[in-house]
Order: C-alpha cells, then structure tokens, then sequence
C-alpha cells in the first residue's frame, strides 16, 4: 500500500479539520479542559496539527519541545491520557474518518504514552 498514512487522513486540510474538532472535544470536556486553560489555543493548534502531520509521514518536520518537555509539570494520569485519546477517536469520528485509519493513527501515538503520563 503506497499511500500514506497522511493522504488517509486527507492531507493538510484533513488534518486541520480533525485538530479543530479535537480542541472542540477539549473544549467541552471537564475532565481534561483545566490542563488547557492557560495555553494558546493558536499555538497548540498549530503544534499538534504539525505533529500529527510528521507521525503520519506527511511532508512536516515537528520542531517544537519534544513530548517530554511540553507535558513535565502536568501530572497526567492514565485515565487522563485514555480520556484524551477517547476525544482524539471522537473528533476523528465526527470527521468521518474510517476505522482502519483511526486505528493506525492511534497506533503511531500509543507508543509516546510513557513520554506524557506521570511527568
Ligand atoms: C499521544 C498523546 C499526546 C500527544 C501526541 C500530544 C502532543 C502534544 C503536542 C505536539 C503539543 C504541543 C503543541 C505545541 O505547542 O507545539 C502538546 C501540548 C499540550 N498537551 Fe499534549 N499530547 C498528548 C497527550 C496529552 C494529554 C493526555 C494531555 C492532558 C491530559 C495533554 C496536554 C497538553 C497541554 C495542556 C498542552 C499545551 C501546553 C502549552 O500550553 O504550551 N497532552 N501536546
């Protein structure tokens, strides 16, 4: 299968797209919206759609703190973490992304997990 994981999810755009509805799933979420409350939404949107971008091997370099850096201090849990990644397959679901590109997804960030929890 030659296409990419980022074509899957519909380029730039589509990324764009899912990040919005991402930061509205935040938004209204009360278990995870306190973590956000200080931070710039412009900057977050911008630095997780490029993240994502690089993980699904579209044509974008991440540049930004590494996940260590940004998430020490926040004490995350893993009920927190699962939350997160609950609204994450909620916006990809309003998106009408399909399953199997939901999942490779999920499976590109699983492994940055011990970098965010309990730091
Ligand atoms: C696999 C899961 C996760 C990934 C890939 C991820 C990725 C990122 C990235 C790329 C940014 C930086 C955007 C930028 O400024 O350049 C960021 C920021 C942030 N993340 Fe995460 N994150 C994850 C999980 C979580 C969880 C579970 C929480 C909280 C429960 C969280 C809370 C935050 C907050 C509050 C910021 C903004 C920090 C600030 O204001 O500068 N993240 N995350």
């Amino acid at each position: 299968n030659s296409s990419s994981l980022y074509q899957e999810l519909n380029g730039q755009s589509g990324l764009e797209r899912l990040v919005d509805a991402f930061i509205q799933e935040i938004a209204g979420d009360e278990q995870i919206f306190h973590y956000f409350a200080k931070s710039n939404v412009d900057r977050f949107r911008e630095g997780f759609i490029t993240h994502l971008c690089d993980v699904s091997d579209g044509p974008c370099e991440y540049q930004g703190d590494n996940m260590i850096d940004i998430h020490t201090g926040m004490k995350i849990n893993e009920a927190d973490f699962n939350r997160v990644v609950e609204l994450l397959i909620n916006a990809m679901e309003a998106e009408g992304i399909p399953y199997r590109t939901q999942n490779k997804l999920l499976a590109r960030l699983a492994p940055l997990r011990p970098e965010i929890i309990h730091r």
